[in-house]
């Protein structure tokens, strides 16, 4: 196994609050292993803890205990020079871009190679071959306030890539941007980690983000991580209320309104049907296990709604239907035994 590109060892970042009310401990024991050439997500709402995570990766913070290990080397001993290196290595964007107004697209990409210390002759080529990368031949004069918010991510994105370096950092990259730009940036992300072999862990607050373009996932709730690991798997079956919190919505399909609005927490006769989703992973996606239920077990299946979409490249499928109570425990049995995950809804009647 590769080493990981960022390895997380029991990191706890405190901070403290002023007037000596305690510390408001922002993060608190993260053992989190970012892997190489992946693109990892961390998905939490406001206050959880995600902008610190980052800022930990490139030097900005520092733990209060616990190491935080880049390409090898532990950040939060790193020296001045250490730093700098560090910070070579780690390339960053932001969700409001960070773009300098009086630069133009090329002086803006330009600008961490300048500080970097490169010499002018090597810029110039340089640069045309960033601008190329992100698309943006016909802006290279143009001023930020000029351009789209599609192109001043477009434009971050080129200057965080500017250095060569192996990790690209990115925090909300997308969540100024409409959905259509909101695709376009995550394809560009994807392509630059394909194409570079580039490390990029991205934070957020949407799921689709994860769902697009994330190979694996931590999901963070107030300073701790309550659920990691490949975004199929973590799609499939989460394990923690805050997952499917942030699921809902995200992934399969909604129960028809027709049937919501009659639907009820316990079933009210012998006739009642279950409303229940059955997620379909990997290769059971396409088995007729429903059909089976039917033609072997004589269980009457009625189909409500259903989708199959792709996760990390896997088919991930979800369907409702409803199944009649009487039969239901030996129903949700039969289907899982051939790998469906199942679970019961609502009942109706
Ligand atoms: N410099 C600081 N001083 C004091 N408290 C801080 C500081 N930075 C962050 N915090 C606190 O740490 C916790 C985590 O903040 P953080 O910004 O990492 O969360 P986040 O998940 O990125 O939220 P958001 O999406 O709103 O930026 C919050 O309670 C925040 O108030």
């Amino acid at each position: 196994m590769a080493e990981p590109a960022i390895s997380f060892q029991g990191v706890t970042r405190r901070y403290p609050q002023k007037g000596g009310a305690g510390d408001v401990v922002a993060l608190h024991d993260i053992w989190l292993d970012v892997p190489q050439g992946a693109i990892t997500g961390i998905i939490g709402r406001s206050g959880a803890g995600k902008s610190t995570l980052l800022r930990l990766v490139n030097g900005l913070e520092r733990p209060s205990s616990g190491k935080v290990i880049v390409n090898e080397r532990d950040v939060g001993a790193a020296s001045d020079a250490g730093l700098r290196r560090i910070r070579r290595e780690v390339g960053m964007i932001f969700q409001h871009f960070n773009l300098l107004a009086s630069r133009t697209v090329a002086e803006n990409i330009a600008l961490p190679l300048e500080i970097a210390g490169e010499e002018g002759a090597r810029i110039a080529p340089r640069i045309d071959e960033l601008i190329e990368r992100v698309g943006l031949g016909a802006q290279r004069n143009r001023y930020p306030a000029e351009l789209s918010g599609g192109q001043k991510q477009r434009v971050g994105i080129a200057r965080a890539l500017a250095t060569g370096p192996r990790v690209l950092l990115s925090d909300e990259a997308t969540s100024a941007l409409d959905p259509d730009t909101t695709r376009q940036v995550l394809a560009l992300l994807q392509d630059i980690n394909r194409e570079l072999g580039l490390t990029i862990l991205l934070i957020t607050h949407e799921m689709a983000v994860v769902r697009d373009i994330c190979s694996q996932v931590a999901v963070i709730e107030g300073g701790r991580i309550v659920e990691a690991g490949e975004t199929y798997e973590v799609f499939s079956k989460p394990a923690h209320s805050t997952t499917r919190s942030f699921l809902t919505g995200v992934t399969g399909v909604a129960v028809p309104q027709f049937v919501a609005h009659r639907m009820q927490d316990a079933p009210q006769s012998p006739t009642a049907e279950a409303v229940v989703q059955v997620t379909f992973i990997g290769g059971h996606a396409t088995d007729p296990m429903l059909a089976r239920l039917t033609s072997e077990r004589g269980v009457s299946v009625n189909i409500l709604a259903g989708a199959i979409e792709e996760i990390g490249d896997k088919p991930f499928g979800s369907l409702i239907v409803a199944l009649p109570v009487a039969r239901l425990e030996e129903s949700r049995r039969f289907l899982e035994e051939h790998g469906l995950l199942t679970e019961v809804l609502g009942h109706v009647g």
